[in-house]
């Protein structure tokens, strides 16, 4: 992400918001963190690691990114973060639920053990994250904007069964917040994404399992952190009022079709026609 200003958005276009972002110090978390800091927002990024996020601060114009290591599963460092977020900038405007993941394995193999770790990092999380700072900032303050990141496609989730239920309920718990919390002037969207090249996408997966993935969407290739990034701020922007309870999904069309098209059975041209009946 070369450059200080944003390759898609006026500057300015995020000027005096308070964005609170999870995993801010590597991947998507980092590319959004840095976006909205080039639009004039102020961040304050969470992760485990400190040393991450002070990578992020640096790439992000001065004084506009806030680090704070916080274990999105523990409640005692949530809350922490969100008082200490509300005592140094006053109000939280926009939450982007990033932080979460987790690891391929045939289902037979994976044992309730791994099961909870995973429902915990991702739908607890969520949950513990959007509750607090609701109650803690918007609620109080009559407005905001909750995003998480789930994953496309949304049928099954092979080899990652456990990730797979953890995303359909994030999305289903932002619609059924986005219409209680409408209220309160309070919007909750998923943004659904197919692979997303970030380094840990890169190593964690087997090279030929990531070309099938690519080979295996229409438009051929997978998105990149800016693109989601890009997304992000612009559901965080005024263009962005009138969503609540929408899944957008960003896959480069996986969602709606598994597989280059056309696919090889109909590589000759008078298959894919049929014969018109008079
Ligand atoms: C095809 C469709 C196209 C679909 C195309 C769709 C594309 C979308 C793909 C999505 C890509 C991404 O999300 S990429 C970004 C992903 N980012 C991340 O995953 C970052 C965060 N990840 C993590 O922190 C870790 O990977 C994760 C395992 C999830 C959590 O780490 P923790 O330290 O909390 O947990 P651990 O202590 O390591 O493990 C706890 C237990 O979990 C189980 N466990 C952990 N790793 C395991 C493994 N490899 N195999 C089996 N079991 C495992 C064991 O029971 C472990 O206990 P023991 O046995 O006692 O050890
Ligand atoms: N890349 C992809 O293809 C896709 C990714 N996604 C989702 O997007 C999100 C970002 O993925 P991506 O950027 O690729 O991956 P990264 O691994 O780069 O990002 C995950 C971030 O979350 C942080 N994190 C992990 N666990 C915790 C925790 N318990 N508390 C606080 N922070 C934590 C990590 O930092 P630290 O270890 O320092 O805590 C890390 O910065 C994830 O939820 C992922 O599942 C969804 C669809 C596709």
């Amino acid at each position: 992400m070369p450059g200080t200003a944003s390759s898609v958005f006026r500057d300015g276009l995020l000027d005096g918001q308070v964005a609170l972002i999870s995993g801010a110090g590597s991947g998507i978390g980092r590319a959004t963190a840095i976006e909205f800091a080039r639009l004039g927002a102020t961040v304050v990024g969470c992760g485990r690691s400190t040393e991450k996020l002070d990578e992020t601060a640096a790439l992000c114009p001065p004084g506009r990114f806030d680090a704070v290591a916080c274990d999105v599963r523990e409640e005692d460092q949530v809350e922490a973060l969100v008082d200490g977020a509300l005592e140094r900038h006053e109000r939280i405007d926009v939450l982007f639920n990033n932080a979460g993941g987790q690891f391929m394995a045939p289902a037979e193999t994976v044992s309730m053990k791994g099961w909870r770790t995973i429902l915990r990092l991702n739908l607890e999380s969520v949950w513990l994250m959007t509750s607090t700072v609701a109650n803690r900032a918007m609620i109080p303050q009559q407005s905001g904007k909750i995003i998480r990141i789930t994953g496309s496609p949304h049928n099954g989730f092979p080899l990652m069964a456990h990730g797979g239920v953890a995303r359909a309920g994030e999305e289903n718990l932002m619609r059924g917040l986005a219409v209680e919390w409408a209220r309160y002037g309070i919007r909750c969207l998923s943004v659904a994404c197919g692979p997303v090249l970030t380094e840990t996408f890169k190593g964690k997966y087997p090279i030929d399992v990531q070309q099938a993935m690519h080979s295996q969407t229409p438009l051929g290739r997978a998105g990149t952190e800016e693109e989601v990034a890009w997304m992000i701020a612009f559901l965080a922007s005024p263009g962005g009022d009138w969503h609540t309870g929408s899944v957008i999904t960003m896959d480069g069309g996986m969602d709606c079709y598994r597989g280059a098209f056309p696919p090889k059975e109909y590589a000759d041209e008078a298959a894919r026609t049929e014969e018109r009946r008079t």
